[in-house]
């Protein structure tokens, strides 16, 4: 082992691996043992090294962390589960920097109890990171997880190339892929959220100088010429959220108008939820001909699509796109998409969309259902739908059915169990409460279309008089009908 890396202060092994050999052995146990490294010059003779690096000069530049990735070294703390579901994780990783459009150049595993408070992994793999990055050419360090301020700060001064966190990747894919003006104040609200805990040198220098400032007389809003950088930006933060916050507000009203016309009608609605990538537009694609935009990213839908769609005995109901979650959502994000969310607690049906081809579809499960109690979805009604089943092994779909007896096992691509998935939803809609029997007069044909529409029929004849009917319709159709109710106290109310 190259005497350069092995560090004394670590007590945790380390296995520092590449992505070509993410299969590689892993040692799980010892105290001061540090892994069967890979000499760092064996390991970067495999790499094609980059002409040059974009080392940072000055701190400063990385204040805001604006993210431009391009060569990126990615590091994560190990500290429990399996080998496969470390794999798991840092290969999600990867995927999500290349979705950000970065070039991953190196993968880097350390294992300990739990990340370094400090410097996140121990102090002295640091100088290893460093070591890497200035091998590969890397501009930038990625961490598995939310790193505390002070963790990337620290991190940072010592890679000396900007350093981000997983959550700063999740903001920035969403930043790119961000579309409606909806979308995007959201994503620019969670951003800005996260930075405002990030302004370098925030919190020690606020209050020593406003306690100079203090001193010298200048009171609350009394902000001079002689503030701070950092009390500068914050305001402008805030200022800027503050803006943002009442667009939203604005935006939410229209969808509020929209979702109080649709409850008006009682058209039931159901929201397809799911971990990305799962296939949940291709499914809305697949049921109600969307022509939404399906990609193999992850986050390529943030803008819920709603459409207007039937169940074979011609009930509508309203499907709705929803954004993708993923393990570890940024809890920013969760709050700033708040309205976009809300579809999903007020729908009458989750269907939650699994990929079954992913390696660990249990672990995408645990980690949607996080987020929807998190939303406070919990209580909704939900179908497990697991999809993409033409590509999934068989045996994980034996085991998922096992685990999951009510999925239902679909193909959005080949159209495999999707009959069976429309025969589901429309058996889990909710049922129109009141039962009518009337006689329709012939003229008021708008009635029979409505109750086609929003009831459903038992019986449905035409006789001398009018159009006989006996029917299951919601409240509001009910009192239409009700003037042509055919005797007293044959519709009841079910509930
Ligand atoms: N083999 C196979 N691929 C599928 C199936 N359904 C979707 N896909 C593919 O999976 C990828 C993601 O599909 P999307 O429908 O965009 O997934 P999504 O859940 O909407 O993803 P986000 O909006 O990014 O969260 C696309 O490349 C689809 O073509 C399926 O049943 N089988
Ligand atoms: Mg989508």
């Amino acid at each position: 082992m190259n005497p350069a890396l092995a560090d004394q202060s670590d007590t945790t092994a380390t296995h520092t691996d590449s992505f070509a050999d993410l299969d590689a052995e892993v040692d799980t146990v010892g105290t001061d043992y540090d892994g069967d490294q890979f000499d760092l010059a064996d390991r970067i003779s495999l790499r094609r090294v980059a002409g040059m690096s974009t080392e940072l000069t000055d701190i400063t530049e990385v204040e805001y962390r604006q993210l431009l990735l391009e060569k990126v070294v990615l590091v994560s703390v190990w500290t429990s589960g399996s080998q496969a579901d470390v794999d798991n994780a840092m290969a999600e990783l990867k995927l999500l920097a290349e979705t950000a459009g970065s070039q991953v150049l190196e993968g880097l595993v350390q294992r300990r109890d739990r990340p370094d408070p400090a410097t996140y992994i121990g102090s002295g793999k640091v100088s290893e990171v460093r070591d890497v990055v200035v091998a590969t050419g890397a501009d930038t360090v990625i961490c598995d997880g939310e790193l505390a301020p002070a963790q990337l700060r620290n991190l940072e001064d010592r890679v000396k190339v900007k350093v981000i966190d997983r959550t700063a990747l999740i903001l920035d894919i969403f930043a790119q892929h961000a579309k409606s003006a909806e979308g995007k104040a959201q994503v620019e609200m969670a951003q800005l959220q996260y930075l405002k805990q990030r302004l370098r040198g925030w919190g020690g220098n606020l209050s020593r100088q406003a306690g100079g400032r203090a001193g010298a007389g200048a009171g609350i809003g009394g902000r001079g010429p002689g503030e701070t950088k950092i009390e500068t930006d914050r305001r402008r933060i805030n200022t800027r959220i503050a803006k943002l916050r009442r667009e939203l507000r604005e935006l939410d009203s229209t969808r509020e108008t929209k979702r109080a016309e649709r409850h008006r009608h009682q058209v039931p609605s159901v929201a397809i939820v799911g971990y990305t990538n799962a296939g949940k537009s291709s499914l809305l694609n697949r049921i109600t001909g969307a022509g939404v935009l399906v990609e193999d990213a992850l986050f390529a839908t943030l803008d819920p699509t709603t459409r207007r769609t039937q169940t074979a005995d011609s009930r509508d109901y309203t499907l709705t796109d929803t954004v993708g979650f993923v393990r570890h959502l940024p809890h920013d994000l969760v709050e700033a998409f708040a309205s976009t969310l809300e579809e999903s607690i007020r729908a009458d049906l989750l269907l939650h969309i699994v990929d079954g081809s992913d390696p660990d579809p249990q672990g995408q499960i645990e980690a949607v259902r996080e987020v929807l109690r998190d939303i406070g979805a919990a209580q909704v009604p939900e179908q497990l739908v697991i999809n993409k089943a033409d590509q999934a092994d068989p045996a994980t779909l034996t085991v998922l059915r096992h685990q999951f007896p009510d999925a239902l096992v679909v193909s959005a691509r080949t159209g495999r169990g999707i009959d069976a998935l429309h025969a589901r939803i429309e058996e889990r809609l909710p049922r129109p409460g009141v039962e009518v029997r009337a006689m329709i007069p012939y003229e008021r044909g708008d009635l029979i279309n409505r109750i086609h529409h929003e009831g459903e029929f038992s019986t449905l004849e035409h006789t001398g008089d009018g159009t006989l009917v006996v029917a299951r319709v919601n409240e509001g159709l009910a009192a239409e009908v009700n003037a042509y109710r055919l005797s007293e106290g044959a519709d009841t109310l079910v509930r």
